[in-house]
């Protein structure tokens, strides 16, 4: 748990003559530059266009759907189809085609002996994480075949690049207890290492496409940001296909268009907000916000969505200001009722900032009833309103720790810093805003704090806590992860780090588990919750890249949502 300010903290008064804790946040970098943007005419999406795309869609149905002699070979077209992000125009094809290899491998009807796919180490990898994408059980065993006799990857593989890369991306679908995956990774990370240097001059696509993957493997990735990445290195490829390369940029561009117009809207309204204004200790990254949530979903119907989890998580990221630094703690008290009661005659009680927070938040609200409202379902507001309130009360009780100065153990302060970590929050206006495929049941089990969300949120907070607590350990802070840890276990400030770390590597897997058949919720529920996962693994490895914007958060940006591809 991290404030951002310094020990030279500014203290100022206000009206009340209070002392406050004023940020040195650097201010936005993206100015006006989303409310004035003109969009570029050379990519309008005339009639003639628009035939264009469904003709070329319709043939890589075709692609998809078609008979062939060995289906293995298809295996390439769908991951490369998933990897350029446009699978969600496919996806019924594509859940044919994976059950019937599933099905097919376990009938012993995909490989046979004197097959030479048998010992493609590449088809075997991918054949491997597309089935566990989709939620198969495919085990492991599969890669015995590539093992000698001490359990150790024969070392003939390493001539295999190809099949080394593969199988690493592989090695990332693991659960608990695979140790074979557990070898793979390192096996196959010593080996990408090496290849790096050995291609960076004779194959420096090969050699970016394996320094992408060390950085961050497919499955850990924001599939956005993957595709674009992706898109790379796959056109460089002598194999790619021309027919779905085409297609996939002139729908990167048509979504680039649309995500361009709803950030512009978004803009509008948080200029309004006068956030320099009302609440000049706060960060001001409403575009920061929106990539946030542009990763968990990107398709054109989680239009509603996108617009109002941005502003839940912009609304959030100010009231995580308020308590950890500005508000004094008798201010808070009251803020945490009023959310607690929802009800707008209580903002007489509240300073004037917290009105202005107060009043939007309620109306955000509001606004949101009124979008789902057509669905006729009251439940999943319910269910979003009691999330805030939890937000609120997990925000208060370590403000309440701050000022009595109570250093909880790591137990105690894990149960709250989940909560306040934001993502149970963020879950639950997500699942509010899928439609009515969010039953009750649904809700009632991501209430029930089901093992993915845990392991999501205990992701976020780490990683948050990690890179915090290392750029500000000299700084005047409240309590975080990593101190709690270091005084309750006795460990120094590397060791617990990488205790720490480990606990996130081990989350991930329990996210893998829980993403397999029988799922106790639909897939596209828990897909969104690994793309909250996702983005934490993006902005938070090095730094927290939320809150200091202006490095490589600033060019995901401007790679997703400003600079379109090349025709
Ligand atoms: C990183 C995270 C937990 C994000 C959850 C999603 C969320 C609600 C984001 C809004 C912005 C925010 C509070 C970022 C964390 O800041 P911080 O590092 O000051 O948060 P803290 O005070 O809870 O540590």
């Amino acid at each position: 748990m991290s404030s951002h300010f310094p020990a030279s903290i500014m203290k100022t008064n206000d009206i009340y003559d209070t002392k406050r804790s004023l940020a040195n946040f650097h201010p936005t970098i993206w100015k006006e530059h989303f409310l004035s943007f003109t969009f570029d005419d050379a990519l309008k999406v005339d009639g003639g266009m628009k035939e264009r795309i469904e003709k070329l869609k319709e043939e890589i149905r075709m692609m998809v759907i078609a008979s062939v002699q060995n289906p293995l070979v298809k295996l390439n077209l769908v991951d490369s189809i998933q990897r350029l992000g446009v699978s969600y125009h496919f996806e019924d094809e594509i859940d044919q085609f994976l059950e019937h290899m599933y099905v097919s491998y376990n009938n012993s009807l995909l490989f046979s002996s004197n097959d030479s796919q048998d010992d493609d180490l590449h088809i075997s990898a991918l054949l491997f994480r597309l089935l566990r994408q989709h939620g198969y059980r495919i085990s492991c065993d599969i890669f015995l075949k590539f093992m000698d006799n001490n359990g150790k990857f024969k070392e003939s593989l390493v001539e295999d690049e190809r099949g080394i890369l593969s199988l690493y991306e592989a090695s990332h679908m693991r659960g608990h207890g695979e140790a074979l995956l557990e070898e793979a990774l390192e096996f196959t990370t010593t080996h990408l290492k090496a290849y790096i240097h050995l291609y960076s001059n004779i194959n420096p696509n090969f050699a970016s496409e394996v320094s992408n993957a060390l950085k961050l493997p497919i499955r850990k990735c924001v599939p956005r940001v993957k595709a674009r990445e992706y898109f790379e290195i796959y056109q460089q490829q002598p194999s790619h296909n021309e027919t779905l390369l085409t297609f996939s940029k002139l729908d990167f561009n048509i979504l680039q268009k649309l995500h361009q117009k709803e950030i512009a809207e978004i803009c509008r309204w948080w200029k309004d907000l006068n956030v320099s204004t009302n609440f000049p200790f706060a960060r001001d990254r409403i575009v920061e916000c929106y990539f946030w949530i542009l990763s968990i979903y990107f398709e054109p119907y989680f239009k509603f969505g996108r617009k109002i989890l941005t502003k839940v998580i912009a609304m959030t990221s100010i009231m995580d200001d308020i308590y950890d630094a500005y508000g004094t703690f008798e201010e808070l008290q009251l803020f945490t009722l009023a959310i607690k009661r929802w009800d707008m005659s209580m903002v007489n009680l509240l300073p004037q900032y917290m009105k202005v927070h107060y009043t939007t938040l309620l109306d955000l609200f509001e606004e949101m009833d009124k979008g789902i409202v057509n669905d006729g379902i009251s439940y999943r507001s319910c269910f979003g309103k009691e999330a805030m309130k939890r937000q609120a009360e997990s925000y208060f009780k370590e403000a309440e720790w701050l000022n009595k100065n109570y250093k909880p153990k790591y137990g105690e302060y894990m149960e709250v810093a989940l909560a306040s970590s934001g993502y149970e929050l963020l879950s639950t206006i997500s699942f509010v805003c899928m439609g009515d495929i969010a039953t009750k049941e649904v809700f009632e089990w991501l209430f029930d704090c089901p093992q993915i969300l845990k392991a999501s949120t205990t992701i976020s907070r780490l990683m948050d806590d990690v890179v915090s607590y290392k750029f500000e350990k000299e700084r005047e802070h409240i309590v975080s992860a990593v101190e709690c840890y270091m005084s309750n276990h006795g460990r120094s400030e590397d060791e617990t780090c990488a205790e720490l770390l480990k606990q996130v590597e081990d989350a991930w897997k329990t996210i893998n588990e829980c993403c397999l058949h029988p799922m106790n919720v639909p897939m596209p529920f828990l897909i969104c919750l690994l793309n909250l996962t996702r983005v934490m693994a993006l902005l938070y490895s090095h730094e927290d890249g939320y809150t200091n914007s202006k490095g490589r958060t600033k060019l995901l940006i401007q790679s997703l949502l400003i600079d379109p591809l090349h025709l």
